[in-house]
Order: C-alpha cells, then sequence, then structure tokens
C-alpha cells in the first residue's frame, strides 16, 4: 500500500490548490451550471443529461457515449456523476457488451477537472468534488464492459485519465494535444493516477510522462502509449467500433473475469 501524508494533501486543498487552478486558468469564479440533455436508452436515467447516449446496433451491444459539457467537457460534479450512473446502468444490463467514449464538441474530448470548481469553495466541497471524479474513473476503469475511447480533440489531465480508464484509445489526427499536466497546473499526481498510468504505459515512460506534465501531440501521444492508434478523424468512430466488435467477440465470462482480475489491484490506491 502506498503510504500518504494525508495532513499534507489537506492543507494543500485547503491553502493551495483553489489559487493555482484560477491562475490557471486566469479566472475568476465563472461557474455556470445547466446543459442539454438527451438520451435514447431505456434503462438510462442519470437524472442529468451531461452525456448522451446512442445505441449502435440493433443487438443494443454496443453503446456510444458522447461527453456533452459545453464548452470544453470540463468534468463538473453533475457530469461525473451522470456518468457514473450510466456506466453503472450498463454494467447492470446483460446485453451490453461494449462501450465507446467519445465527445460532442469538435476540438475537445475533455479538458478535465472543472477548475472553476475548485475556486472560492470550502475544503469539504473540494474533497467531495475530487471524490465525484475518482469513483467515475474507478467505475469507468473497472466495467464489465469493453471499452474503447475515441479521443476526438484535446484530452487534457483528467480528460487524458478518463481515456486512460478504457482499455484502448484511438486518436484523431489534428492540433489536438493529449497529456497528464497535472504538475504544470500544481496539482501532485495522486496515488491512483499513477498507478492507472503505469498501468497503461509502463513504469519508466508513466514517470516521464507524469513529471514532464508535457501535452502531446497525437503522434507523441502514440509514441508514449497515451494512445494506441492514430487516425483521421472522419474514420475515428468506424475504427472504434470495429476494435469493440473483436474486443466483445471474445467469450464474455472469461473476458469480463480477466479483466477483473487484471484490473482490481490498482482499487487499492486512493491519493
Ligand atoms: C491534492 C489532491 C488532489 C486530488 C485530485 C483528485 C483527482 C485528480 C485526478 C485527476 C486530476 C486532474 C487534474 C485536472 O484535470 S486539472 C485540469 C487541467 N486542464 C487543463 O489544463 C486544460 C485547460 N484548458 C485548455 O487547455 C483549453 O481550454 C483546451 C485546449 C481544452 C480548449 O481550448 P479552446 O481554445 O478550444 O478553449 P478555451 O478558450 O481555452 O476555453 C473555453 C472556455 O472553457 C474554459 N475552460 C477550459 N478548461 C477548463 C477547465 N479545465 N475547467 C473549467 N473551465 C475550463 C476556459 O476558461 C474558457 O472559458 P471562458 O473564458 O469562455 O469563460
Amino acid at each position: 500500500m502506498v503510504k500518504v501524508n494525508v495532513d499534507m494533501a489537506s492543507s494543500f486543498i485547503r491553502a493551495v490548490l483553489p489559487r493555482l487552478a484560477c491562475r490557471h486558468l486566469k479566472i475568476g469564479n465563472n461557474c455556470n451550471g445547466r446543459y442539454l440533455y438527451g438520451c435514447n436508452k431505456r434503462w438510462v436515467s442519470s437524472g442529468s443529461d451531461l452525456v448522451q447516449v446512442e445505441q449502435d446496433d440493433s443487438d443494443n451491444e454496443i453503446v456510444v457515449l458522447k461527453m456533452n459539457v459545453k464548452p470544453v467537457n470540463a468534468c463538473t460534479a453533475e457530469f461525473n456523476n451522470a456518468m457514473t450512473k450510466l456506466i453503472k446502468d450498463l454494467d447492470a444490463d446483460e446485453q451490453s457488451k461494449g462501450l465507446i467514449l467519445t465527445s460532442t464538441l469538435p476540438n475537445v474530448f475533455s479538458a478535465g477537472l472543472q477548475l472553476t470548481a475548485l475556486h472560492g469553495k470550502s475544503y469539504d466541497e473540494i474533497k467531495e468534488y475530487f471524490s465525484t471524479f475518482q469513483t467515475m474513473a474507478h467505475t469507468l476503469f473497472t466495467s464489465r464492459l469493453a471499452t474503447v475511447a475515441a479521443i476526438n480533440g484535446h484530452a487534457i489531465a483528467g480528460g487524458c485519465v478518463i481515456a486512460l480508464c478504457c482499455e484502448y484509445r484511438v486518436m484523431a489526427e489534428g492540433k489536438f494535444h493529449n497529456g497528464l499536466n497535472e504538475v504544470i497546473v500544481g496539482i501532485p499526481m495522486p496515488a491512483w493516477v499513477s498507478a492507472y498510468t503505469v498501468y497503461a504505459l509502463g513504469t519508466n515512460t508513466a514517470e516521464k510522462v507524469i513529471l514532464s506534465g508535457k501535452k502531446h501531440t497525437p503522434r507523441e501521444a502514440l509514441q508514449v502509449g497515451l494512445v494506441d492508434q492514430v487516425v483521421p478523424p472522419d474514420d475515428l468512430i468506424q475504427v472504434s467500433k470495429n476494435i469493440l466488435s473483436d474486443l466483445i467477440k471474445v467469450g464474455d465470462y472469461p473476458r469480463r473475469l480477466s479483466k477483473e482480475r487484471l484490473r482490481k489491484e490498482l482499487l487499492m490506491f486512493s491519493l
């Protein structure tokens, strides 16, 4: 188990983080609230509509989730909770076998945590907010479904983490960035995010990616293993579907159990 100095993390959250977050974005307190909603599956009832849900095939085996939090898919608490609920609902639906995660926005997969959510908030509120993101990421990481991230734009920090939770990552070519810039923003990388990154990239590369805070072009992201494939934007969803179809051809039970065994060890990491 990783030992964490909880007091140090607490005072960091209380004293430093809110100021750093807003300096990074050059903002005041401009949290905006309401977003569109729309889903068409009978068992989806997340109660807020920040994720669009599309069935991809007549068998209902493949579902496409499109993050829809304008303007940059910053992960609001409401969004995190909606995603968690959707993934849990899909996990409980025996018909569902695979999930493609993408964005409705043309150039942004996700800008990561909602930095504005940290401004002017109490310690307990910030802690609660972080836990909604962590729960969402853990739920996606351990989902029994086969998961593919179709990264159609920038995937920064928490946005990159969401993609890393998926089994396979395809990124569109373009002037986009993909990376874990937490150390640049001023957030010490939580152990669980490091563990997920090590799982996907290997220890040595993960360390370089995390400690540099570098934002990679799609080609660079491919080189370090943040993504598995780079494709022309128009091919992104079809390529993702093909990969998913291959993934779900494998027998459901052995696949599900193997994924669980591979990934559950990482859940012991928290801060
Ligand atoms: C100590 C304990 C810690 C525990 C931590 C717990 C969990 C941690 C797990 C993961 C940690 C993740 C950390 C983060 O995710 S921090 C977020 C880092 N994200 C970024 O640095 C991205 C910043 N954004 C950008 O680079 C660009 O916006 C982007 C390239 C995505 C898009 O560029 P574009 O030019 O299209 O758009 P902009 O004009 O820049 O932005 C439009 C609008 O959106 C606002 N905005 C951008 N990013 C965020 C954000 N992350 N949160 C909130 N708001 C954001 C931006 O300010 C603009 O607003 P406005 O000016 O139009 O009002």
